[in-house]
């Protein structure tokens, strides 16, 4: 049985439909890359399975469940844009982030050592034990897109949603952020849903890369029809397909 199982889900905001007809079954420890035009509802895709929103028609199930109602700790998700908090600690991001799922809302006495020591656990799983008391504002913007990673790993989730990770990073840091997550995957395994404009950054990562486009287009109305998966590919072995495919075009492909 899948883990994560997507049947028949269509989506439509004010009548207008986004998606439409998602099938798809993942199986747990998975990475799966999506790719697709600007807006044919990529994110749309990823609140679905992060339960953020119910799909007009059809069901999401994780882990056998019947379509979640909202969040739980079992789905972390990172986007684009640093979530971190400026004005605390290294440490004390990753501690407010635990601080969130609890009923009060903060921790003290015991539970926060226990937080401090796990916290200190996930900042050397991430690489940024050396400067846990520091501030964001004197990290690079690869060391927070990983604070920000590590924010959302301190619940332990079984699935990991990371929308555009490292869209604003230089490509230096986004390589070095390749490699990170590549490492983390190894140490933690997680079922993982990545977007990303990247196609090579796809492949390279995911052992699966599905292609959201609009199989039916109405030139007059381009809104009148939703997007689908329209192709799922095999990308293991280190995108070897895609790396065939880049030998027989002298131009690069973007999605
Ligand atoms: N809550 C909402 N209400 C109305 N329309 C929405 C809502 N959320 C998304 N949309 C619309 O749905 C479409 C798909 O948006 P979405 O952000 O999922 O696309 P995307 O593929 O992730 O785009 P991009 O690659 O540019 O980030 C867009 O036209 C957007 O304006």
């Amino acid at each position: 049985m899948s883990f994560v199982s997507v049947r028949d889900v269509w989506q439509s905001y004010d009548g207008r439909p986004i998606l439409e007809r998602v099938n798809l079954d993942v199986a747990e420890g998975e990475f799966i890359s999506i790719v697709g035009a600007s807006g044919c509802g990529k994110s749309t895709f990823l609140r679905l399975l992060l339960a953020e929103e119910q799909p007009t028609r059809g069901v999401v199930s994780v882990a056998g469940g019947e379509g979640a109602r909202e969040p739980d700790r079992e789905r972390g998700v990172v986007f684009q844009r640093y979530s971190v908090f400026p004005h605390l600690s290294v440490r004390d991001n990753i501690i407010a982030a635990e601080a969130f799922g609890t009923t009060l809302g903060w921790l003290w006495g015991a539970p926060l050592r226990a937080a401090r020591a796990r916290a200190d656990d996930t900042l050397s799983r991430i690489g940024l034990d050396h400067v846990a008391d520091h501030y964001p504002t004197a990290l690079s913007g690869g060391m927070q897109q990983r604070l920000a990673i590590g924010q959302a790993l301190t619940a332990r989730p079984r699935i990991l949603l990371l929308d555009e990770p490292f869209g604003a990073l230089d490509p230096g840091t986004r390589v070095q952020m390749h490699d990170f997550l590549t490492e983390l995957r190894a140490k933690t395994p997680m079922t993982i849903f990545m977007v990303t404009h990247d196609l090579a950054e796809g492949f390279k990562l995911g052992d699966r890369v599905l292609v959201f486009d609009k199989p039916r287009w109405d030139p007059h109305d381009p809104g009148a029809y939703g997007a689908t998966i329209t192709y799922d590919f095999d990308a293991r072995n280190g995108g070897i397909p895609y790396h065939h495919l880049m030998e027989k075009t002298d131009e690069p492909i973007h999605a």
